[in-house]
């Protein structure tokens, strides 16, 4: 309902809004709720805060996770703006994907026990341009160091730039690693750069 609330307001504003979702296994539930949101689904483009560098078609690709659960009912009538088209090349994936990006007026993340969010992993070696606040960049290609698939991730830049943001996690041991990542800002969590930065509040969203 926020969500949806937040996208209302900018197409209010503006006539159109761009969210951007995360993939993995936590965002089902919510993406089916907010399929069934009554907002003006055709002035909305969804694309998302990351994608793992494989065929559209892979069991593991997020654009798959999010057509099926996300751009249906009334949402079929939202754009997708995908961040991979064919998943062979992950430079010219990147540069098709910056060409045609717009930075979100939501964006939506997750996190992994590791600390990690969209596609920032702690210790990838290009984490540290990641994490750059003045970024210019809005994706980067992120090679996870125990994690599979190459990625295009969202840089925290841009996250930063983006005009709403939350996080939607579940269970005990995410809240642990929350709870350490609010204690200090470490590279080793990822997530503590959003929790603490001060240009773009986080609202977390935490369930059992
Ligand atoms: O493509 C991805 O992997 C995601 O966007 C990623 O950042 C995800 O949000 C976390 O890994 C949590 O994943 P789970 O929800 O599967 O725990």
């Amino acid at each position: 309902q926020a969500v949806a609330a937040d996208l209302a307001s900018a197409i209010a504003a503006r006539g159109q809004a761009v969210l951007a979702v995360s993939g993995g296994r936590s965002p089902v539930p919510f993406l089916q709720a907010l399929a069934a949101q009554d907002i003006a689904w055709q002035q909305v483009s969804v694309t998302l805060v990351d994608e793992r560098v494989v065929a559209p078609d892979h069991a593991d690709s997020n654009a798959g996770l999010v057509r099926e659960h996300l751009l249906r009912g009334k949402a079929a009538a939202a754009s997708f703006l995908p961040l991979v088209q064919t998943g062979s090349d992950a430079q010219a994936e990147l540069a098709a994907a910056t060409a045609q990006w717009r930075t979100p007026d939501v964006a939506v993340l997750g996190m992994g026990e590791d600390g990690h969010t969209a596609s920032l992993f702690p210790n990838a070696s290009n984490l540290a341009e990641g994490l750059a606040a003045a970024n210019p960049a809005a994706l980067l290609v992120v090679v996870p160091p125990a994690a599979p698939h190459t990625r295009i991730s969202m840089t925290l830049a841009e996250l930063q730039r983006s005009g709403k943001l939350y996080l939607a996690i579940a269970g005990e041991a995410k809240r642990r690693v929350l709870d350490a990542a609010e204690a200090a800002v470490s590279d080793t969590l990822p997530i503590s750069h959003l929790l603490t930065a001060t240009a773009r509040p986080l609202d977390v969203y935490w369930s059992v």
